[in-house]
């Protein structure tokens, strides 16, 4: 296959996944997403229930972090037992359960969304969860709510509006101390970082963060490709 057919079959891969919006192995390798899932730690009951209640009441359940997600932030976390964690995008509370699993005993995890209509489903799920007392759900612009938060972060995950991803790395990266972890969603989007010339702003906006946090002394990182791709660095 020369080298131009190779990139038009690679685009052809993109876009199928970006119509369908799933990940390069539930598109193109299912039995590799199934055998990923068969051979990861089982799923909590209160996380089955909040997905399967996802895919009844929302019209984007796919946004949702899901298992494989859950379970790599939910490890991640008790590898660094964080005191502060920060979850910018909440939507129903998937990945603010899974990083509350490794949390301090007396941390918290601050999650912002500013979707007040589906705020009712995550404030059931962390109401029942044995984590309640631990979750500080805040309902509000992102940008505007991580500005009022004097905190210093142990643990950082962006997975919201990705027009604003450079700005909300500039607004935490002075707040993380040596050692905190930040994680991003969606930093392949759907293999559209492989364009050359992006129409979307999401898309230029992703690319950039990429390169400034490959490019940035104060981080060390790489880029799991774990369905949409995701960012983990540290600070060094
Ligand atoms: C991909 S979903 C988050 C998924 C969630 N982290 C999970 O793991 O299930 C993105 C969320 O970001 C929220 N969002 C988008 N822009 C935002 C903003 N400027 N401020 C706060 N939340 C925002 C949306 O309402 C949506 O619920």
């Amino acid at each position: 296959m020369s080298i131009k057919d190779k990139k038009n079959s690679q685009q052809n891969l993109v876009f199928l996944n970006k119509q369908k919006c799933m990940s390069f192995f539930e598109e193109n390798c299912p039995e590799i997403d199934r055998y990923l899932e068969n051979h990861a730690s089982a799923e909590p009951e209160i996380l089955k229930k909040l997905r399967r209640e996802t895919y009844q009441k929302t019209t984007q359940p796919h946004m949702i972090s899901g298992y494989q997600q859950g379970r790599l932030l939910s490890i991640i976390s008790k590898m660094i037992s964080p005191k502060s964690i920060l979850e910018i995008g909440t939507f129903t509370g998937y990945a603010t359960l899974s990083l509350a699993e490794g949390l301090a005993k007396d941390g918290t995890i601050y999650t912002i969304d500013k979707n007040e209509e589906l705020a009712y489903l995550p404030e059931k799920y962390f109401a029942e969860s044995e984590f309640a007392s631990q979750i500080n759900f805040i309902k509000g612009d992102a940008l505007q709510e991580i500005s009022k938060l004097n905190i210093d972060w142990d643990l950082v995950f962006i997975d919201a509006d990705k027009e604003n991803y450079v700005q909300y790395f500039n607004l935490i990266k002075p707040k993380m101390k040596s050692g905190s972890i930040l994680l991003i969603d969606n930093i392949l989007w759907y293999g559209k970082v492989l364009e050359d010339n992006p129409k979307l702003e999401s898309t230029k906006i992703i690319k950039e963060l990429n390169e400034l946090i490959a490019q940035d002394q104060d981080f060390e990182n790489l880029i799991l490709p774990l369905r949409d791709g995701i960012q983990l660095a540290r600070k060094i």
